[in-house]
């Protein structure tokens, strides 16, 4: 039923017209299998007719050569179709969790982090997938079952009756046993999380487990090996338990065909036809039953993905910026004067406080003017970065007003306030095509800056916007990430520690030579630094520490300030 319920809301939420084009797929779908599985059953009453009356007509045995050519056509035809409605919706799922994801706010994303966020992307949506699939085989497997069932009352309605109760038990059976599987599957999919979490830490963590041999062996057998482990024996003894119902089911089969031959016989009147006829029903439908439990199996495996799905679709959704997604259209801010913060404060979540040690950060007032390059700086864990992420509006504060030439940041302003900015962050993602920009028009530009970022011997733009390469050392990734930064032409720009990974020399070009170029252009900078000497390069510098502001001055080198 939970599985019922996630497939009715995912095609509520899909729009009409790709609705329409699903459907038209799954009623042929349904047609090509429904005609497979009537057709199987047509044959095996041929089957049996002939072996009891031998004198049959040319038309059952064209009927016959026919069918035994039709359905096995028909079944591939109806594979076929299976496979491309079952891949249309792993697409779209994915697709949906992508537009998900972008219209959720970076703050909870950082909560979530991605050891919850890639196993749901590229294992979880793909089980829900498939088990949409399994859904619909079910069905068609259980129409086969039916047509068999009525096609053995057509033939002795009391002898089936007596089948049906055998087959009560026997499902009876088999569900007490696979509740015991299910419960291992949930457990598998709990671990599958921390399976995951390692094979990160295995390609980002590479370099300090190579050069620490004890860090490595501890990696590998307290965390690594555990982990899978324990995944592997929830998932061994899921399928186990589901293996012994399976074969339990098998018997039932041999139990219900005994029942027919030896048992029915001995309280009630039935022809050797009848029983033939049962007996070879029976094990006909042993394969599509058997499927049906196969099926099943990944239906309950779906019900531990679903689960993971549901609780990180509850933490987004009450959260999601309908206006932030993709395609989503932004009224422009109008041209920037001033930012000013008022008493703003922000807090981490009680979940991200709880991994952390408790910080607040602010409440913090300070003003910043349209052309101004404001330096901020402060000691480590002084909550600079925290300010970056609220002055470009990935945060929104939990007390305090941030004001935009005097308007007021909220709900519905915040993603156009978000175009304003463009920030080079420390941990930056530099993308390998310059997207979002129109190319050929900023090649000339794009060509001086490489030259001005010293890394034209580099780095080459193609036509398209394609970078020749992003395999550089970290301090010329950022010089790539500045250029990116300067192409997206945006009001104002916020450098986080941006001169960290730069050469003394290149520092100083940093500072003289592109802060006054963009300040040249009209643009506002927001340097986070501890390039003390530098601070002369500032119109305002503010100072932090421990979450509160120390030191808001305006003009140059307050000696305080180069003291500290
Ligand atoms: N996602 C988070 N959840 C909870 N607390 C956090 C989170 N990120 C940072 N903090 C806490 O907020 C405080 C300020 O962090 P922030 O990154 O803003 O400092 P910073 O001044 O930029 O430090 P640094 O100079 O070392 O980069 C730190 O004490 C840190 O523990």
């Amino acid at each position: 039923m939970e599985l019922l319920r996630f497939y009715l809301k995912y095609w509520k939420k899909r729009g009409k017209e790709q609705n329409s084009k699903l459907k038209i797929l799954l009623y042929f779908v349904i047609l090509t299998s429904v005609l497979s599985g009537v057709g199987n059953t047509v044959l095996l009453a041929i089957i049996n007719e002939v072996i009891h009356s031998p004198d049959y007509t040319q038309a059952i045995l064209w009927t016959f050569v026919g069918l035994c050519i039709g359905v096995p056509v028909v079944r591939s035809f109806s594979e076929a179709l299976l496979n491309m409605f079952s891949m249309r919706v792993i697409c779209d799922m994915q697709t949906h969790f992508c537009y998900s994801l972008m219209a959720t706010p970076q703050q909870v994303l950082e909560e979530q982090g991605s050891a919850k966020i890639t196993p749901i992307i590229a294992e979880d949506l793909k089980v829900l997938a498939d088990s949409l699939l399994a859904f619909i085989m079910i069905c068609l497997h259980a129409s086969i079952v039916v047509s068999c069932l009525a096609y053995m009352g057509w033939l002795s309605w009391q002898l089936l009756i007596f089948l049906l109760v055998i087959m009560t038990v026997g499902i009876a059976i088999y569900q007490a046993i696979t509740m015991r599987g299910q419960r291992h599957f949930f457990t598998a999919r709990k671990h599958y999380g921390r399976v995951f979490k390692n094979l990160e830490t295995l390609t980002s963590g590479s370099k300090e487990l190579k050069l620490h041999q004890p860090r490595r062996n501890d990696f590998v057998h307290k965390l690594f090996v555990p982990a899978v482990e324990t995944f592997r024996r929830s998932v061994v003894v899921g399928n186990a338990v589901y293996g012994a119902a399976r074969g339990i089911g098998s018997i039932l089969m041999f139990v219900c065909i005994g029942a027919i031959i030896f048992g029915a016989r001995g309280f009630m009147e039935v022809s050797a036809e009848v029983v033939s006829g049962f007996t070879l029903t029976v094990m006909f439908m042993i394969a599509p039953l058997e499927a049906l439990m196969v099926r099943l199996v990944s239906m309950d495996k779906a019900k531990a993905s679903l689960r993971k799905i549901d609780e990180f679709s509850a933490a987004i959704e009450e959260h999601q910026e309908l206006n932030s997604g993709v395609d989503a259209e932004v009224e422009p801010m109008p041209e920037f004067q001033s930012l000013a913060f008022e008493d703003v404060e922000h807090e981490y979540s009680a979940v991200e406080q709880a991994k952390h040690n408790h910080f607040t950060l602010g409440p913090v007032s300070f003003r910043v003017e349209a052309g101004e390059v404001c330096l901020v700086c402060g000691g480590n864990g002084s909550g600079k970065t925290t300010l970056a992420k609220l002055l470009s509006g990935l945060y929104t504060p939990t007390a305090g007003k941030v004001r935009y030439n005097g308007m007021t940041i909220d709900r519905d302003n915040i993603e156009a306030y978000r175009q304003c900015f463009s920030a080079v962050f420390v941990d930056f993602h530099l993308f390998d095509t310059l997207l979002g920009i129109d190319y050929p028009e900023h090649s000339e530009q794009a060509t001086e800056l490489l030259a001005k970022l010293q890394i034209e011997h580099k780095v080459e733009i193609d036509d398209e916007g394609r970078l020749s390469t992003i395999d550089l050392s970290q301090g010329q990734r950022k010089r790539l990430a500045l250029l990116t930064s300067i192409l997206e032409d945006r009001q104002i720009y916020i450098f986080d520690e941006w001169t960290a990974n730069q050469d003394p020399q290149f520092r100083g070009e940093f500072y003289h030579t592109i802060l006054p170029m963009l300040k040249e252009r009209g643009k506002t900078v927001i340097v986070i630094t501890h390039d003390e000497k530098f601070f002369d390069c500032g119109d305002h510098v503010i100072k932090l520490d421990m979450g509160k502001i120390q030191h808001d001055s305006l003009p140059v080198a307050a000696p305080a300030l180069v003291e500290t």
